[in-house]
């Protein structure tokens, strides 16, 4: 067993009495990441330095230790980063030092994990597959001809590799949850709110989330835990109380009540999904949980009315990336204009354009009332969906995905396709509520993600529920053969 297979708590006890040090913790991921990153292409920047730096003082420091202490972490790279380059994956950006950390990167040193890079994504988060990395696709643990998903393809696939322990991840429609899924691994999208979004660069910021990605829940609800919290530098922060997340693992879910919403077991869903999804509420049934069949009937508006605010938003955001305060900045411009125009044709990809010129689009005056205010709209009936089912229910089970990893090069050439993968997960992020991807099975030898989503701030009961679940099923502790 690797150690980071070992549980948290397992890791502390050997930390504890000197039988590992956190200098063998480091050595072991960036052993691992450069025994198997050429296959994977997981990391785009590596911190060899600054993480054995990091874990020799924490060798050598004494006093009470951190939640996450000598925990080899891997951060996503639209999460800035002082001083350590911070790309999002987007040649625009290939030059780019930030001068500060963001929130989660200070919480996470003051938890005491030890960053040792920046993962590979999509360009600015865009993308289901990680085929939109500027640099180099990231490919699938399990099966390397298969892409991981996205858009924090890097962060699912490191852990998956056993590259590091955990890492943080962004969800905008499903980022964390899907390659989560198709990568076999534990993905967390927080309520909206609940974690600091200070330095994480903005894709769509009415919908963006940092969470966890980890091997077993109960990490993630420490790794949470350490990242959770009002932030008064970032004005959608939520001034909420923080619960203790691990006394919430209590294994127990008799009397639980799922929600299965049957619009999320349609059309696309490919059949061994759908058949691992059902195995799983007979286990929750086992245990003396009880779900029953719910509509949330707004659902086949959710992929539209993300597409049209997410882009919008995003073709907002991305107007800052001019060449001349980020980024890199053409070669002899004519003028100002052609300085903005080159700077931006050159430094942008493919699918970045098309989700600017979509929202430019549907912001314009005279398209306006038509796309953008309507799709607002259609957000809040969607999130009444939830409401109504929430009055019910303490929490709403789907499939994560709607098949398991598909192979590279199969929809890069085909956007909507690639759009609908997030059909499962987007509707959470307009209601904003917080929602999980845990494994549930494989389908011919792939990784199943199981969904589990909560009222909001209600992490706790998601967390509960997937817990129990792990501690009845083996399916978390597959791992891939690397
Ligand atoms: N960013 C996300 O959460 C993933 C989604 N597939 C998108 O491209 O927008």
């Amino acid at each position: 067993m690797s150690l980071f297979d070992q549980r948290l708590s397992e890791v502390h006890n050997r930390l504890h009495h000197k039988d590992l040090s956190v200098s063998e913790l480091v050595d072991a991921s960036l052993k691992r990441i450069a025994e198997t990153d050429g296959k994977i292409g997981a990391f785009l920047t590596l911190d060899e330095e600054g993480a054995r730096k990091a874990a020799s003082e924490l060798d050598s420091s004494s006093g009470e230790r951190g939640l996450l202490f000598g925990l080899p972490a891997g951060i996503k790279d639209n999460i800035v980063t002082e001083g350590l380059r911070t790309t999002c994956a987007s040649r625009f950006l290939s030059n780019y030092d930030p001068i500060y950390d963001a929130t989660v990167v200070e919480k996470l040193r003051s938890a005491q994990a030890v960053t040792v890079g920046k993962l590979n994504m999509d360009e600015f988060a865009m993308g289901g597959s990680n085929e939109n990395s500027s640099y180099h696709p990231v490919r699938n643990p399990w099966d390397t001809t298969r892409v991981p998903g996205g858009s924090s393809g890097g962060s699912a696939a490191s852990v998956a590799a056993g590259q590091v322990y955990f890492s943080l991840g962004s969800d905008t429609g499903g980022s964390i949850r899907q390659p989560a899924a198709y990568c076999g691994v534990v993905g967390l999208k927080p309520t909206y709110g609940l974690v600091s979004r200070f330095g994480l660069v903005a894709f769509a910021s009415s919908l963006d989330q940092i969470g966890p990605i980890t091997k077993n829940v109960e990490d993630a609800a420490f790794v949470l835990q350490a990242i959770a919290g009002h932030d008064g530098r970032d004005s959608t922060s939520a001034n909420v109380d923080i619960p203790d997340y691990a006394s919430a693992l209590t294994g127990d879910v008799k009397g639980l009540r799922i929600a299965v919403p049957k619009e999320y077991f349609g059309e696309g869903i490919d059949p061994q999904v759908k058949e691992r999804v059902l195995e799983a509420l007979k286990t929750y049934e086992s245990m003396g949980a009880v779900w029953e069949e719910v509509s949330l009937p707004h659902t086949e508006y959710a992929v539209a009315t993300y597409y049209l605010l997410s882009s919008s938003e995003a073709s907002s955001n991305l107007a800052r990336f001019d060449g001349v305060r980020y980024g890199v900045r053409a070669e002899d411009p004519a003028n100002l204009l052609d300085l903005y125009r080159r700077s931006r044709s050159e430094g942008f990809g493919p699918e970045v354009k098309r989700r600017i010129m979509l929202g430019t689009y549907a912001l314009s005056s005279g398209y306006y009332d038509a796309y953008y205010k309507k799709a607002q709209q259609v957000r809040t009936l969607i999130k009444r969906d939830f409401d109504q089912v929430f009055e019910k229910y303490d929490v709403i089970v789907s499939p994560t995905a709607p098949t398991t990893a598909f192979r590279l090069g199969e929809q890069v050439d085909d956007p909507l396709t690639m759009y609908l993968n997030d059909i499962c997960t987007i509707p959470a992020s307009l209601a904003g509520v917080p929602a999980i991807s845990i494994p549930c099975g494989l389908a011919d030898g792939l990784p199943v993600g199981l969904q589990i989503m909560g009222k909001p701030f209600d992490e706790a009961t998601v967390l509960r529920a997937a817990h129990a679940f792990e501690g009845r099923t083996e399916f978390h502790k597959l791992r891939p053969a690397l």
